[in-house]
């Protein structure tokens, strides 16, 4: 957040940003069923993954008739067309696995309207963790407790703990999302109290939000991740696979690069880096950057209007005021936390998979099991693209690095770099 000195006469609201007071981020209700003309797009989308198991999908995707997207109206109808083309999408593409894209054009009867529906939503016409987890769930129960998901991929009871498991994320930082207001206006009133209390709400939502992500290791199994679900969520930029793009037919004739899913699109640490304070390097900088392009522009646009507000890190480092203090510092070290046990699953996940299927490679063997089917492009990389453990650490640690100074927990590196700091002047 910048430095302002004037207060805006409005106080700050999440009204404009389509943040639900009871569900953040995630999309209220979505509707299971599209109007009836579309019955051929929703009769393929919500059997992708046995398609694709019988090798079947590309050929009734390409017998698909084309239709117009005029009869789509409301934000939620074009949310659950966005979710049934981008999977279909993805079975389409990644159907025969790696070696099977290089040819691969997605069919005018599929890019023609995904590209529109993606245009009227302001998202990328791929699968994105707003289709996948944020619009991608319905009460299997009338009394709601248990939630299913409306479309699939490959992976059976995996892709489901992975995609619930992520919209519980979600759902445990609602509480915080919930907070912002009183937050951006504390500091804009210079209301320390109040700041203190929203940051012990940010918190402990960031403590369930570490509880929560430990659920990946009990609903998903890592050979099922890295050797089917993977690259059903991979896209089409920075993937050696793919390097020229994806061909939209009906659309353009030069191909479009775009990432794949990954919660790297959740608009949640965003939001949280820009009212902590957390600066990231230019290179992992420009990444997440690049991942708001993947989010709903109302989402975007909060990320985007937090950073014009005036720096909760200043207002806290001025005030003397211990609580305050510490539940900024608790916040951050929270930060640290959850983004250090994320590293531990994407080791558990990817890493330690990636090490055994190679390992296995080298001496000659092929690997068995899920592992058989495994992306090689895809080993170092996330499905975002990114080189994955690099970047992950080098955000982790600049998150750290927003700590403020003074802090009886700054890490040692830095305390002795303050103390040859000072001793130089004396
Ligand atoms: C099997 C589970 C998971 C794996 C293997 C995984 C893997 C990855 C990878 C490889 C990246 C690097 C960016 C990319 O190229 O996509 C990433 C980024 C990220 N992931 Fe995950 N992820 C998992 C689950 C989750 C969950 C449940 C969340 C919580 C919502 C999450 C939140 C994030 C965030 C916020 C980033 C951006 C980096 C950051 O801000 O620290 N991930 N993930």
């Amino acid at each position: 957040m910048a430095s302002c000195s004037t207060e805006p006469k409005v106080p700050f609201s999440l009204e404009p940003y389509h943040v639900s007071t009871e569900l953040g981020f995630v999309l209220p209700a979505p509707l299971v069923e599209l109007p009836g003309y579309y019955r051929p797009w929703m009769e393929i989308a919500f059997q992708v993954s046995d398609l694709v198991q019988s090798h079947t999908l590309r050929s009734r995707i390409d017998k698909m008739p084309l239709l117009s997207t005029e009869y789509l109206q409301s934000h939620r109808e074009l949310r659950l067309a966005h979710l049934a083309l981008s999977a279909m999408t993805m079975g389409y593409v990644w159907q025969e696995g790696e070696e099977g894209t290089i040819q691969v054009t997605l069919p005018r009867t599929l890019a023609v309207p995904f590209w529109e529906v993606s245009r009227s939503l302001g998202l990328p016409p791929i699968l994105t963790h707003a289709d996948a987890v944020l619009a991608n769930w319905r009460k299997k129960d009338l009394d709601g407790r248990n939630l299913e998901l409306l479309v699939s991929l490959p992976g059976g009871d995996s892709v489901r703990g992975f995609f619930m498991v992520t919209l519980l994320v979600e759902l445990a930082a609602v509480p915080a999302l919930r907070s912002i207001p009183a937050l951006v206006n504390g500091v804009r009133r210079g209301d320390g109290e109040a700041v203190a209390d929203a940051l012990e709400v940010l918190q402990q939502s960031l403590q369930d939000m570490r509880d929560t992500l430990k659920l990946l290791h009990v609903y998903v199994e890592p050979s099922i991740f890295y050797g089917i679900m993977r690259i059903y969520l991979s896209g089409w930029r920075d993937n050696p696979c793919m390097p020229r793009g994806l061909v939209y037919e009906g659309v353009g004739p030069e191909p479009v690069e775009l990432s794949g899913g990954s919660a790297a699109q959740s608009s949640l640490l965003h939001c949280f880096d820009r009212l902590l304070g957390v600066q990231h390097e230019t290179d992992s900088g420009l990444f997440l950057a690049r991942m708001r392009d993947y989010m709903p522009p109302a989402h975007r646009r909060l990320i985007q209007d937090l950073s014009g507000e005036p720096s909760l890190r200043d207002f806290v480092q001025g005030a003397s005021h211990a609580r305050l203090g510490r539940a900024f510092e608790q916040c951050l070290s929270r930060l640290v936390s959850l983004r250090s046990d994320h590293i531990n699953v994407v080791g558990r996940f990817i890493s330690v998979p990636a090490g055994r299927a190679r390992r296995l490679r080298s001496q000659g063997r092929t690997p068995g099991g899920p592992l058989s089917q495994a992306p090689v492009a895809l080993e170092e990389r996330g499905t975002g693209g990114s080189g994955i453990m690099t970047f992950l650490k080098t955000v982790r640690d600049r998150t750290r690095d927003a700590r403020l100074l003074g802090s009886s927990e700054v890490p040692e590196d830095l305390n002795t770099a303050m103390h040859k700091a000072t001793s130089k002047g004396r």
